[in-house]
């Protein structure tokens, strides 16, 4: 799926088109979508009618001019002011209700994506699996098929839409009129002379078809090399974005030399194949110039004999020409806008990979059954495993069970699995099996924190609103997680992640328990950045928090002054070479 496949029928992409665009026309909105949808059709007729209105004029105009009939012209050039104003009108409109649709679509679209790729984790699972290519369909950079693809999605199928209707109304309202104007011609061929109606008719679809095909032999590598090209730009600016995000830790590494590498890679990429893209474009440009350029002329050419015949005057000429660049116009829809179907394709098919890994992960359930504790109750796991994302077996059949009052250390070597039984017991790794019941009110610490930008009041409530805290519960957590020089900073605003030190920053996680008061919690590496003295400090209040509410907490440390804090163990040993899996569990 994430590769284009240049022979991927018209009908498939149609087909994925269609299943992009339908939500939004059945949505709730779905009456505003499609009376604004009809006005602009309705508009787009109107300006097909203006242009045959427009038609109609030149026959009438030229014949005034040739005949040097001055009443006659004055009053088509009132007539003409008629029909200019109602094309302007119509622009205006079609313009602005084009635009107000294009927002409205591309707004529910980006809701609605947001909402699923931020359910059930599926954001955090998307990247489990594209990094341990459990499924071939995970799609690269989320990002930005959410916040540029449908932008373009929707700019580029609104467009060429209404481009297309437009071509066929046209090409429809003027086939009759060129019919009409290019009389009976005579054509001998081998001895015998044939009469063909509509002759003007027929070599305007015959240099339509030649070009149309001869545009899509030049043009095909355009849609997978577009492809290429918005998943080259993501990944360069992705890099920029890490080395943005990383600048202090890359600075003290002196790795800028290598991010600098890196980064001059991807954009050789990017350069690489917007070289290929325009080379091919300018082929393309060169072939639809010529054509454009070609259709200027070309019925002149073909009506010159009629007209120095004196068979028709040069009003019918001027119309003949008029009509035929009409046809011709909309015939060439494809010719021309051949570049921004590569583009929309592209940008169906990373979208449409995108739906397709949502959806799977939404149709993949976890083989972990977790269930809520009931009240009083502890956590109680059975025969739980839990393997990597590549399928490989970590940990197997661990039997655990904490009592409210107790304190566990969970050990073992890094890289055992420790933090990964903890993902599991949390809900989020999909890659586990077996039972769980754990108390609703956990509430986990991670090794590393998540500290958003922005007031740091948000920062200590984080995952919940700061209002649901008043500013006396805010400044004791902070004191009580001795982090007192903060107190006063609450409605400071700033890079938190990038100015507290990793201690202020493991401390302002323990300030969140300490200010949500969970009865349950699961600490990853919480202290490892602190010194002996804060650390025993924060644990007593840690643990002392959790009894009181009749709970237990549950540490992963490397640091043996932790266990002090403890009263039992969980040991990650290596399992005997019997085993599928690299650990087991030894609780004690
Ligand atoms: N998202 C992931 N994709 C692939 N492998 C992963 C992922 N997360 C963890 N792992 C692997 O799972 C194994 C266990 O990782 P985990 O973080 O649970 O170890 P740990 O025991 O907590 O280690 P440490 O003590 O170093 O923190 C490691 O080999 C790690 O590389």
């Amino acid at each position: 799926m994430n590769s284009p496949d240049g022979s991927k029928n018209l009908l498939a992409t149609l087909r994925r088109i269609g299943a992009l665009t339908a939500p939004y026309f059945r949505s709730e909105e779905k009456w505003t979508a499609r009376a604004l949808l009809a006005a602009i059709v309705a508009l787009n007729l109107g300006t097909v009618y203006m242009l045959v209105l427009n038609n109609e004029w030149y026959a009438r105009f030229y014949d005034a001019l040739q005949n040097k009939d001055q009443a006659v012209f004055w009053r088509e050039i009132i007539f003409f002011c008629w029909i200019a104003a109602g094309y302007i009108a119509i622009a205006i409109l079609k313009f602005y209700l084009t635009q107000l649709l294009q927002l409205r679509w591309r707004a529910w679209m980006t809701r609605s994506y947001l909402a699923r790729w931020m359910a059930d984790h599926t954001f955090y699972h998307l990247e489990l699996a594209r990094y341990g290519q459990k499924d071939g369909q995970s799609p690269d950079n989320p990002d930005q098929r959410i916040q540029e693809d449908m932008q373009l999605f929707t700019d580029y199928t609104m467009t060429l839409s209404m481009g297309l209707l437009n071509a066929v109304v046209t090409l429809v309202s003027f086939i009759g009129i060129l019919w009409g104007l290019s009389g009976v011609t005579s054509v001998s061929l081998f001895g015998n002379t044939y009469t063909v109606p509509g002759s003007m008719v027929w070599i305007a679809l015959a240099y339509c078809a030649a070009g149309t095909i001869i545009t899509h032999y030049i043009g095909r590598p355009l849609i997978g090399l577009n492809y290429q090209q918005q998943r080259f730009e993501a990944d360069f600016r992705h890099h920029l974005v890490r080395v943005r995000e990383y600048s202090e830790a890359i600075a003290l590494d002196r790795g800028e030399q290598v991010e600098h590498e890196q980064l001059k890679l991807r954009f050789g990429s990017v350069l690489r194949n917007y070289l290929q893209l325009i080379t091919k474009q300018k082929n393309l440009v060169a072939f639809t110039a010529s054509f454009g350029q070609a259709s200027v002329i070309f019925a002149f050419i073909v009506q010159a004999p009629r007209f120095f015949s004196g068979a028709i005057q040069l009003g019918q000429l001027m119309q003949v020409n008029s009509a035929f660049g009409r046809v011709q116009d909309s015939l060439s829809w494809f010719v021309d806008n051949y570049d921004r179907v590569a583009v929309w394709r592209a940008t169906a098919d990373r979208l449409t990979s995108f739906e397709a890994a949502m959806r799977a992960h939404a149709s993949e359930t976890s083989a972990l059954e977790r269930t809520p504790a009931v009240s009083g109750e502890g956590l109680q796991a059975a025969d739980v495993s839990v393997t990597l994302p590549d399928g490989v077996p970590l940990i197997q059949g661990a039997a655990l069970a904490v009592q409210p009052g107790d304190s566990v250390l969970l050990q073992g070597p890094s890289g055992s699995g420790k933090s990964t039984l903890f993902r599991a017991f949390a809900g989020i790794w999909p890659f586990a099996n077996g039972r769980v019941s754990i108390p609703a009110n956990a509430m986990f610490i991670p090794q590393r924190p998540y500290v958003p930008n922005g007031r740091l009041r948000d920062a200590l409530a984080y995952p919940q609103p700061a209002s649901a805290y008043t500013d006396t519960q805010l400044v004791q957590a902070l004191k009580e997680a001795m982090l007192p020089d903060l107190a006063t900073r609450l409605d400071d605003s700033d890079a938190w992640s990038q100015k507290l030190s990793g201690g202020e920053q493991q401390r302002l996680a323990i300030a969140r328990v300490l200010l949500r008061k969970p009865a349950w919690v699961f600490a990853d590496e919480a202290t490892s950045a602190l010194d002996a003295e804060t650390e025993e400090t924060l644990y007593h209040r840690l643990t002392s928090g959790v009894k009181a509410a009749g709970g237990a907490i549950v540490s992963i440390a490397h640091r043996a002054s932790v266990g002090a804090f403890h009263d039992r163990r969980w040991t990650l040993v290596p399992e005997s070479n019997g085993s599928a899996a690299r650990y087991r569990v030894e609780a004690m």
